[in-house]
């Protein structure tokens, strides 16, 4: 007995002692170890301990990874995972459908949150579960957990996140519908639908060479993973789509969806906040898509000429086709009918006015940028990095425009194409159409014969007609988009009545583009203060003029000018012109001071052939 109560004594003392000592230490830990230090050692043991006991291991795959950029595991999962939902033994099911073709199609089955979705694989027994948390005022924040036992844990790492990517790309592929996103301000997110736009290059009318190159383009950029890798350039191509409204550019944008199998991220550029929006925005788009922005130049500020005295494109060029090979630029040329005084299309602003307007903001921007330093990681020339500093007040800036097309961030993803639309080609910073940033320029000009023809036979079913002749004369008369010949053909399936309509509508239209070019020659003569002056015209007696071939001749300088007149300095041809009553009369080509030359014709000189000293009215503008 005496053993037993020594014992417990013994255990006591010995209890006392290690309490004692416990509250020695915790008062010591307590006053000596700070807080947080604290925390962090509780945590690590409750971690080492938990994990020691449980068996299970889970990977989070969060919806973005980083602050930006979209992660491709969780896309991939959320493609992957409907295709494990079929035996899922919960009580409930996601099911929905945005086929808008067949609305009464079975439904598809979508990945409902917090239910456990089952997977296996190489007998490995796994669970996934789609996790959805919203906190006020913050952006949704979605993440899967996929949970194995703990032993199977590297080989998940090391195979079954390929296999998911592998097979979600492989669905993405022989995905029958494409789906177009635009970006939620609210939500900041992409919010999709599906893209049902039928145009194709088959049923776009454009000129066979331009087809023939942009097909070859796009299906050599599809292939070309291991020839941009090989020349160290971010899988990406730039198409600059430009020409008048209703030529065709967005349905080109359809056509180059359709053929690649893309979907299309269509981004409102004048709507993004600032710099950093764009690239959040930006990042999060997938691979194999485009991204498209129309009206670039209507958009932002960024993206618009800001020097007057930069060089103009030579617009007025023929039409020149130039193939568009890999890392070099390819254009699509021709006229352009657009010009500085009379903005023929509507919805864009007055060149002038912006202009002058990017001249002044530039003139404070650059100031104030330049008392700011740096201008980010892109890598262009000096000037082009100062001019990049020009940041406005709303929006984004030129520099954070660049750096997406083609600066560090531009090379976030793969297999992306971006396109920009425009009706004025001219307005847009020449920065941003350098090869690289937009590799292939396409003119979507107005309708030739070749795209009125190609018009028909999609929307009559004829291979040409007895008044396609005079329409196709007419279009190369009258400036016609592809719109509005459409419009017309659609007016009637009679083939006759159809095509009269065109031939009425391009008459109409031809007739009023000559009483406007009228009208508008008058407003010009009335606007430079259009004055007649009376010319006096002195020939010297050298009888140049009226050599053998008497009205034929050259003329040499005249003398000077008498009173009252307009300075003539000097004249320079003449040439044989037949008047209306028969008698040879001169046309005479004279210099004004001013710098503008004018024929002087038979009407000018009061229908009488020049005579030695002859006194000339002519029309002249100042
Ligand atoms: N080249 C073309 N081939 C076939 N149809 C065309 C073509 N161009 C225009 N169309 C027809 O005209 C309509 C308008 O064309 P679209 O919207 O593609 O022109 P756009 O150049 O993008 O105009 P905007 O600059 O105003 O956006 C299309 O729906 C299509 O039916």
């Amino acid at each position: 007995m005496a053993t037993f109560y020594n014992q417990v004594s013994s255990v006591f003392s010995l209890y006392t002692t290690f309490s004692a000592i416990t509250m020695l230490l915790r008062t010591i830990l307590n006053e000596v170890v700070p807080k947080g230090i604290r925390e962090y050692i509780t945590v690590k043991l409750v971690d080492y301990f938990s994990s020691y006991f449980q068996s299970d291991f889970t990977f989070v795959i969060e919806q973005h990874w980083g602050e930006y950029v979209e992660n491709q595991t969780f896309r991939a999962a959320q493609v992957y995972l409907p295709t494990r939902l079929a035996g899922l033994s919960t009580g409930k099911l996601l099911v929905g459908s945005n086929n808008l073709k067949n609305p009464t199609a079975q439904p598809k089955l979508g990945i409902p949150v917090d239910t456990k979705i089952m997977d296996e694989f190489e007998r490995i027994h796994l669970e996934w579960t789609l996790h959805n948390v919203k906190s006020k005022g913050r952006r949704e924040k979605r993440y899967f957990h996929l949970t194995c036992k703990k032993e199977f844990r590297e080989k998940i790492m090391a195979g079954y996140f390929a296999y998911v990517t592998k097979s979600a790309k492989e669905i993405m592929r022989h995905r029958e519908n494409l789906q177009i996103f635009t970006y939620n301000k609210e939500d900041s997110d992409w919010e999709s639908a599906i893209f049902e736009h039928h145009t194709t290059f088959e049923t776009l009318a454009i000129e066979p060479d331009l087809k023939t190159t942009l097909i070859d383009d796009l299906d050599a950029f599809s292939k070309g993973k291991d020839f941009f890798r090989s020349v160290g350039r971010a899988w990406k191509r730039g198409y600059l789509l430009y020409g008048p409204p209703g030529t065709g550019k967005s349905s080109m944008v359809a056509a180059i969806a359709n053929h690649m199998k893309y979907n299309i991220y269509d981004l409102q550029i004048q709507s993004v906040k600032d710099d950093g929006e764009l690239r959040e925005i930006l990042t999060s788009t997938t691979n194999r898509s485009i991204l498209l922005i129309e009206d670039i130049d209507c958009g932002s500020d960024a993206s618009r000429k800001r020097h007057t005295k930069e060089k103009e494109e030579d617009d007025d060029s023929p039409v020149r086709l130039v193939a568009a090979g890999f890392g070099g630029s390819g254009s699509v040329s021709g006229g352009c009918s657009v010009n500085e005084d009379s903005c023929s299309f509507g919805r864009c602003r007055c060149r002038r006015f912006l202009r002058q307007r990017n001249e002044q903001e530039l003139t404070q921007n650059v100031d104030a940028a330049a008392a700011a330093g740096t201008c980010g990681n892109q890598t262009n020339s000096p000037d082009e990095s100062k001019k990049g500093k020009n940041k406005y007040e709303d929006g984004i800036s030129l520099s954070g425009l660049l750096n997406f097309v083609d600066g560090l961030w531009s090379s976030c993803g793969e297999e992306k194409i971006i396109i920009f639309t425009t009706n004025h080609k001219e307005m847009l910073d020449p920065a941003l159409l350098r090869p690289g940033r937009m590799d292939v320029h396409i003119l979507m000009d107005y309708c030739t014969p070749l795209v009125f023809n190609k018009l028909v036979s999609l929307y009559l079913k004829i291979d040409g007609h007895i008044l396609c002749d005079s329409i196709e004369k007419l279009v190369l008369d009258v400036n016609t988009t592809p719109a509005e010949i459409t419009q017309q053909l659609m007016a009637s399936k009679d083939a006759d009545i159809a095509l009269k309509g065109v031939i009425e509508f391009l008459e109409t239209k031809k007739n009023k583009k000559e009483d406007d070019t009228k009208v508008e020659k008058r407003k010009k003569e009335k606007k430079r203060g259009k004055e007649t002056k009376r010319l006096f015209l002195f020939v010297e007696e050298d009888d140049r003029w009226s050599a053998p071939r008497k009205y034929g001749g050259s003329i040499s300088t005249t003398k000077n000018l008498g009173g009252g007149g307009y300075p003539i300095q000097e004249s320079r041809q003449s040439r044989r012109q037949r008047d209306v009553g028969g008698s040879p009369q001169l046309r005479i080509s004279v210099s004004l001071s001013d710098g503008e030359s004018r024929w002087l014709n038979g009407e000018n000189l009061g229908g009488s052939p020049l005579r030695r000293e002859s006194s000339v009215d002519a029309k002249c503008n100042r």
